[in-house]
């Protein structure tokens, strides 16, 4: 059977269509690209200012999609190309943004800039042209808990009305200005209200996606391998360089603060359900992450070095984690969500879509790809440190 005669949910036959992906070249975005090209007959417009993420995916010519992905080096932020791209494509996908937390209080500007200012024209043009929009928005909309307000041994702290993260019903709870922490979530939280308005007054066709936490191959990168040795990646990224240099995992302010991680693979079925669903996607917000998996910081630490070891077959420190302060870590401005845990009827009813992997499982294969990807490039870096 081939694979336009596919169905969806409903069981209506889904035609080929074809989609501008802005920020292709990301973590999320190289995973979204590598299923619709193996498992759908859609076309791509990859958008992107990097594509070292899906180069695989772009050479050679003989790939079985060769003529379904087209790479466009194009920056969103001044490109008069993305209107015609847009028009082209029957949905489009944003997934460009600043998006790494060591960038929220020490670039605040680039962080709104890049999150509400840069998201606007995409937001326009497919209004204007009547296209569908899905849109990447963050959990970090959500801020803290308002469970996080009352006394640490009050009851109510483990009634899940108070923790529990809800589209339609929880509301956003972010910190003082001067915590820079927030302008990332507040930056999102606008678009999000902009793009509800576009569908509200203009009939904009579009979903909103909040992704908690989704880890996995190929997230970030490893300082001084094929990142700036002074840069901060997200969590992931920052323990797989400590578990691969040999060094201590640092647990920012005694890593308390707990989140649901998801494995991209999984969450990647969810967007699949959005794009070949529209009828059941548009007008909606979607929370996509694994309320089974929620771990404190701390025990991700201890969880990724015993996997570590396990994979590498190297042993682990006798100290494996170093404390640190939020201050020396991230610099001044920076605060924390304090628990993650999503609220999954919505995506449950209306796209029928369920996390699979535990965190067990996951960081088992996403370890085994950094070690086998990175362990023999660490090396040399630590052997010539001035080099990296
Ligand atoms: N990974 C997660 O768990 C997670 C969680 C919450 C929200 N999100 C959201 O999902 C989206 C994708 O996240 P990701 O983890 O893949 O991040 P990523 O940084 O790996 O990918 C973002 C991509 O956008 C590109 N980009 C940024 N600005 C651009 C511009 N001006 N023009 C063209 N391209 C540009 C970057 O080069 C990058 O390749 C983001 O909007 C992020 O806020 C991700
Ligand atoms: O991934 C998500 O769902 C969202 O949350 C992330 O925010 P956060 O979870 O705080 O970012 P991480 O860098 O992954 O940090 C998670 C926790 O680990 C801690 N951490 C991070 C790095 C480190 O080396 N040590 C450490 O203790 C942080 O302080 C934080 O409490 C980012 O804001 C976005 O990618 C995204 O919107």
């Amino acid at each position: 059977m081939s694979s336009s005669t596919k169905v969806d949910l409903d069981g209506n036959p889904i035609k080929a269509m074809t989609i501008c992906m802005i920020g292709a070249g990301g973590f999320i975005g190289s995973h979204l690209c590598e299923k619709l090209l193996s498992t759908t007959s859609h076309t791509i417009l990859a958008v992107d200012v990097y594509n070292d993420k899906i180069k695989h995916l772009l050479e050679p010519e003989s790939l079985p999609w060769n003529g379904r992905i087209q790479f466009h080096r194009i920056n969103i932020k001044h490109d008069s190309r993305l209107e015609g791209l847009i028009k082209m494509a029957d949905l489009t996908i944003n997934l460009a943004a600043i998006c790494t937390p060591a960038d929220y209080n020490t670039r605040p500007l680039d962080t709104i800039y890049s999150n509400f200012i840069d998201a606007l024209p995409v937001v326009k043009y497919c209004s204007e042209n009547n296209k569908r929009l899905i849109h990447f928005s963050t959990c970090e909309i959500y801020g803290k808990t308002i469970g996080s307000f009352l006394p640490k041994d009050h009851p109510l702290r483990q009634d899940p009305e108070f923790f529990i993260l809800k589209e339609d019903v929880s509301p956003c709870i972010f910190g003082p200005i001067e915590k820079q922490r927030w302008s990332y979530a507040c930056a999102k939280q606008l678009i999000e209200r902009l793009i509800y308005a576009e569908g509200a007054e203009n009939g904009l066709e579009f979903t909103i996606v909040r992704p908690f936490n989704w880890i996995g191959p190929r997230m970030d990168f490893i300082p001084g391998v094929d990142g700036p040795s002074e840069g901060v990646p997200r969590v992931l990224a920052c323990f797989s360089n400590n578990l691969l240099r040999g060094e201590p995992l640092k647990l920012v302010d005694g890593g308390e603060s707990q989140r649901t991680f998801i494995y991209i693979k999984d969450a990647i079925e969810a967007v699949m359900l959005m794009i070949e669903n529209p009828a059941r996607a548009n007008g909606q917000i979607f929370n996509v992450g694994n309320p089974n998996n929620e771990v404190t910081v701390k025990q991700l630490a201890e969880m990724m070095t015993e996997v570590y070891s396990k994979v590498s077959g190297e042993p682990s420190l006798e100290s494996p984690t170093i404390d640190v302060s939020s201050k020396e870590f991230y610099g001044e401005g920076y605060d924390d969500s304090d628990k993650r845990i999503p609220d999954m009827t919505i995506i449950n009813k209306q796209l029928g879509w369920n996390p699979k992997t535990s965190l067990w499982d996951l960081l088992e294969s996403t370890l085994t790809y950094q070690h086998t990807t990175y362990a023999e490039a660490v090396k040399q870096a630590i052997a010539k440190p001035t080099s990296s």
